[in-house]
């Protein structure tokens, strides 16, 4: 039987070219990508606008995945490539388990579906209903954001609820930064497809989106997991302002070894500024430039 690895292409979300690793078997093409140094491949399949998943691998008849219906499926797994590039090319990580495991993205779950998730296994994104988002593996931060849900599960295991539970949010808009950063936005390729200009959170102006910026505007509340979603603001702004002081390589190196050598499941905020400043340490030297603007960055939103 002849079966076998393929490149096709595809128009994604936003209409956007994209080169694609896929596989051939038995006259059918799959979203199927055995070209990583991976024990596993990274696959990409279709809810069908249901919700039981995996569902269903993706597939396309001559390798040419343009149909409008497609555009979820080719970024699903063309940004899923590139965030696994990233851990492995930057950070030597090998998946998000740093054993080689397989990436699945299920696309098309639910119906008008406004949310994408790690759900201990794999990815998962929706739709979008249209007006609030366009279907949500679209946006490459989106996609950095989920799999770093996954590496932190798998590395500080951040409790997700209150203070922990924002620094995991926040450790994956930081690192949706470090793949998009182009902009200190998150989510703005698939947020309100209608209006131009908007994103889901801003980093550097978290209050843009009704985040706060500094610990005396932390949110007390037991909603969203004790405002996970809202409270991340705050280390949000440390980390802009880290990575303006000392730069995107420093900080990655500094973030990629807090998150994975010294923040555990309870760390809080206050912690997190203590790891950052140990992994500045460890890199640069304590009372180096890079430790000085680090401890400065967090002064300024208030957590010591
Ligand atoms: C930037 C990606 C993001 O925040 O995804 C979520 C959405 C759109 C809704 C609910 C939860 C999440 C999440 O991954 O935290
Ligand atoms: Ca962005
Ligand atoms: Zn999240």
């Amino acid at each position: 039987v002849t079966a076998s690895a393929t490149s096709g292409y595809g128009y994604g979300v936003n209409g956007g070219y994209k080169a694609l690793n896929t596989y051939y078997s038995s006259g059918t093409y799959y979203l199927y990508d055995v070209t990583k140094p991976m024990s596993g491949v990274i696959r990409t399949t279709t809810a069908k606008n249901g919700t039981s998943i995996p569902g269903w691998y993706s597939v396309d008849s001559n390798n040419a995945w343009t149909a409008y219906s497609q555009g979820a499926d080719v970024d699903a797994h063309y940004n899923a490539g590139k965030v696994y590039d990233y851990y492995y090319n930057t950070h030597n990580r090998n998946s998000y388990d740093n054993s080689g495991s397989t990436l699945t993205s299920t696309v098309h779950y639910g119906s008008n579906y406004n949310n994408a998730f790690w759900n201990g296994s794999q990815m998962v994104y929706g739709d979008g209903d249209g007006s609030t988002f366009a279907p949500l593996s679209g946006a490459l931060d989106v996609v950095a954001h989920e799999l770093t849900h996954a590496v932190t599960e798998r590395t500080a295991g951040l409790q997700y609820q209150y203070q922990s539970g924002a620094l995991n949010e926040s450790m994956s808009d930081v690192f949706g930064y470090f793949l998009d950063s182009g902009d200190w936005l998150m989510g703005e390729d698939v947020y309100t497809p209608g209006v131009g200009g908007d994103a889901l959170r801003s980093l550097s102006n978290p209050e843009a989106y009704g985040q706060p910026s500094h610990m005396n505007d932390y949110v007390n509340t037991s909603s969203d997991n004790g405002g996970v979603h809202t409270n991340s603001g705050i280390p949000n702004k440390a980390g802009y302002l880290t990575i303006s002081s000392i730069g995107k390589s420093a900080a990655e190196k500094i973030y990629y070894r807090a998150l994975t050598v010294y923040l555990t499941p309870t760390s809080d905020f206050s912690d997190a500024r203590a790891a950052l400043l140990q992994s500045a340490a460890d890199y640069y030297g304590s009372g180096s430039s890079t430790y000085n603007a680090v401890a400065n960055a967090w002064n300024q939103v208030g957590v010591y």
